[in-house]
């Protein structure tokens, strides 16, 4: 089957060191590294398979200048968005919140959106509340999961899978329009026709950042 051409952009959100490289490099290659470079917005490209069909997925892990993820405003124009805060730092949560407010406000149809509470391998010195949890959850009707990039992959992996599907029906039910979705919506709906029925998007735009294309067996293979 062919590739799509159009790409699923999904921007990583979060608070300074919570782990949004860590969840990302975990999602793409299922290691974990410990350490990684920081200041800098990295953009990978990868392939995901919904059913037989190719999915290209570009992954933008925004490096945590706070305030610029409160005013960037392309930060907010993505398909789907994973937000990242640590299980045991509270501000990093109201950092969380703060993002997801943000995107309430900005985002005029209902946004894809992942909640990960991260290091839970550091559970026994949590410092978010459960409670917290579910009244963040129950506000912004997103999806969550604790997990820890340092140890295990697969919740993160299964956490983006259905994130991704549902960015995906989410084009179905609200057709978003913007220009980069112009090409993924139309291959999308030649594809996957029952599914993806609506009307097309026009062009694509460029970010300048650093740029990782990830193959499909894992290997990273950097373009930038
Ligand atoms: N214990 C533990 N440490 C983690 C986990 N995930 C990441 N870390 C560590 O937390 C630190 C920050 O991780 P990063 O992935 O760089 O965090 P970030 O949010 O991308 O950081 P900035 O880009 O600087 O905002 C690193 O030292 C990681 O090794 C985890 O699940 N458990």
């Amino acid at each position: 089957m062919k590739s799509l051409s159009g790409n699923l952009r999904i921007n990583v959100l979060g608070a300074k060191g919570v782990g949004k490289s860590a969840i990302t490099v975990r999602y793409l290659t299922k290691r974990f590294i410990g350490e990684y470079s920081s200041g800098l917005d990295i953009s990978y490209q990868s392939t995901f398979y919904h059913g037989d069909t190719p999915v290209k997925l570009d992954i933008l892990d925004v490096s945590s200048q706070e305030e610029c993820q409160a005013a960037c405003h392309d930060l907010f124009d993505a398909d789907a968005f994973v937000i990242v805060y640590s299980v045991t730092d509270m501000s990093s949560f109201q950092v969380a919140r703060g993002i997801m407010e943000t995107l309430r406000t900005r985002v005029t149809s209902r946004p894809s959106i992942l909640l990960l509470g991260n290091k839970f391998d550091l559970d026994h010195v949590r410092r978010v509340s459960n409670d917290e949890i579910r009244l963040l959850k129950e506000i912004y009707d997103c999806f969550h999961e604790e997990v820890s990039a340092a140890e295990s992959d697969q919740i993160i992996l299964d956490s983006f899978h259905r994130l991704i599907i549902d960015a995906l029906n989410n084009f179905c039910h609200n057709g978003r329009s913007t220009k980069r979705r112009k090409s993924l919506f139309e291959n999308m709906s030649r594809k996957i026709g029952s599914v993806f029925r609506r009307k097309s998007f026009e062009g694509g735009s460029e970010t300048k950042r650093k740029l990782i294309r990830i193959s499909h067996n894992g290997v990273d293979r950097r373009s930038v």
